[in-house]
């Protein structure tokens, strides 16, 4: 699969300033609030979903995938990312800055030691909090 001459150095930045380009080009800046961004990306959540809807437990990797599945697959997951990228650019949040402090806030609330003393003793993945699971 050959991408754009750019791709090696994307960033969320760029696809911000491509998304905000490409809207006011048409001048469809008009539609992107953040209530119609939010559910343009829920629809494509949607057709993300229907890609592995009925397909039973996927393999890492997608093994026996055809090529075609596998660019259909980036495309809806392009779409998604693209209507986040720029719903969080509408309501003024850094997706870029918001995300690595997540990323430290995830580390804070699930200590390493303790989740891998955990994760010996079941086969489950459970949140560290209260016994429920969590992804
Ligand atoms: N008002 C719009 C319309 C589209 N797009 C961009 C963001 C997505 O990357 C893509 C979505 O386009 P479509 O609504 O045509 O959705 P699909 O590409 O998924 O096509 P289809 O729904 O026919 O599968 O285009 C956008 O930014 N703003």
């Amino acid at each position: 699969m050959t991408g754009p001459p750019e791709a090696e150095s994307v960033t969320l930045d760029l696809l911000k300033k491509k998304m905000a380009e490409f809207a006011k080009e048409r001048n469809w800046e008009q539609f992107h609030s953040p209530r119609n961004l939010l559910l343009a990306l829920v629809g494509e959540v949607g057709e993300l979903s229907e890609i592995f809807q009925w397909k039973g437990e996927v393999p890492k990797g997608l093994p026996g995938w055809k090529e075609e599945e596998k660019v259909h697959l980036g495309e809806e997951l392009s779409d998604v990312l693209l209507y986040l990228v720029q719903l969080s650019d509408i309501c003024g949040i850094d997706l870029g800055k918001a995300a690595l402090r997540k990323v430290e806030l995830n580390a804070i609330k699930y200590p390493v030691s303790k989740q891998q003393s955990q994760n010996t003793n079941n086969n489950t993945l459970y949140n560290g909090n209260d016994g429920t699971e969590s992804g």
